[in-house]
């Protein structure tokens, strides 16, 4: 994938994103990272189709994505939101089922032996006809997941996906997303707040900043203080945690 000259505006007259070009790294885990309203939603967004570019393109394997249809572009990418709706009486299956929409023209035809697969990667077997309403947060995020895999995307994309998480079902979200992208050798792209999060599960780092990428690159060639001090304009030290490695502090006084 690749960004070509993207520009995307709120304001009438006033860019947000201005010229933006990128190479996407494949095949790896790409974070995007940077302060609240830096522009990381807004630039997922784009990636993924679900908003148009006032000009420039999205490039995905010689096409622009804004001329493939829905169901070609849900074969290549998958989106996991940040906040997804949740509707009584759909069972794990059912919404992991909306994910196969993308390969045919009715959801009531599906058959079960089609999804058993991605429950089972995203260890949902056993609550497969649980109504989703009824599993907690870390359950239902992992059924998002799996619904997202049905679609069998090149690329995964996801807004922040472990926000409204305790740290042991961060820990298993982020656990299953490097399982999938080893597994599967898919692209995976996501918005992530948590810095350390960010540095530990990724191959690759944008740093984003008011509509702008202002660095890119690996996450040894990102893990630097004054980088990150500026990025956040806020005191960052990075410090060597045992058995751990090294861990970014915030000691803003
Ligand atoms: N629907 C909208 N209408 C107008 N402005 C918007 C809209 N969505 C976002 N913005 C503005 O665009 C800018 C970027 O927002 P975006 O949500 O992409 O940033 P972000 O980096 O994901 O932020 P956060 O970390 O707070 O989620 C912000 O200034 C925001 O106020």
């Amino acid at each position: 994938m690749k960004l070509d000259d993207l520009s995307y505006k709120y304001v009438e007259n006033e860019p947000f994103i201005s010229g933006l070009s990128q190479e996407v790294p494949e095949g790896q885990i790409l974070s995007i990272i940077g302060p609240n309203g830096a522009g990381k939603s807004t630039l997922l967004q784009l990636m993924s189709g679900q908003r148009q570019p006032d000009s420039g393109k999205v490039i995905l394997d010689g096409q622009s994505l804004s001329d493939l249809s829905l169901k070609q572009r849900a074969q290549k990418i998958a989106v996991v939101q940040q906040q997804n709706q949740v509707y009584d009486r759909m069972t794990v299956s059912d919404v992991v089922k909306t994910g196969r929409a993308a390969y045919h023209s009715l959801l009531a035809t599906i058959p079960d032996s089609e999804i058993s697969e991605f429950l089972k990667t995203a260890d949902l077997t056993d609550l497969a006809d649980k109504q989703i309403t009824e599993l907690s947060g870390g359950q239902q995020q992992r059924v998002w997941i799996a619904a997202a895999l049905a679609q069998e995307p090149d690329y995964l994309m996801l807004d922040e996906p472990t926000t409204y998480l305790d740290v042991h079902f961060q820990k298993e979200i982020m656990d299953l997303i490097k399982q999938l992208q080893r597994e599967k050798q898919i692209t995976v792209i996501m918005v992530i707040h948590n810095i350390n999060t960010a540095f530990k599960v990724s191959d690759q780092i944008w740093m984003m900043r008011a509509g702008k990428l202002v660095k890119t690159g690996t996450v040894s060639e990102l893990e630097d203080e004054r980088l990150l001090s500026e990025l956040f304009a806020s005191e960052m030290r990075i410090v060597d945690v045992p058995d751990y490695g090294k861990y970014v502090v915030d000691i803003n006084r």
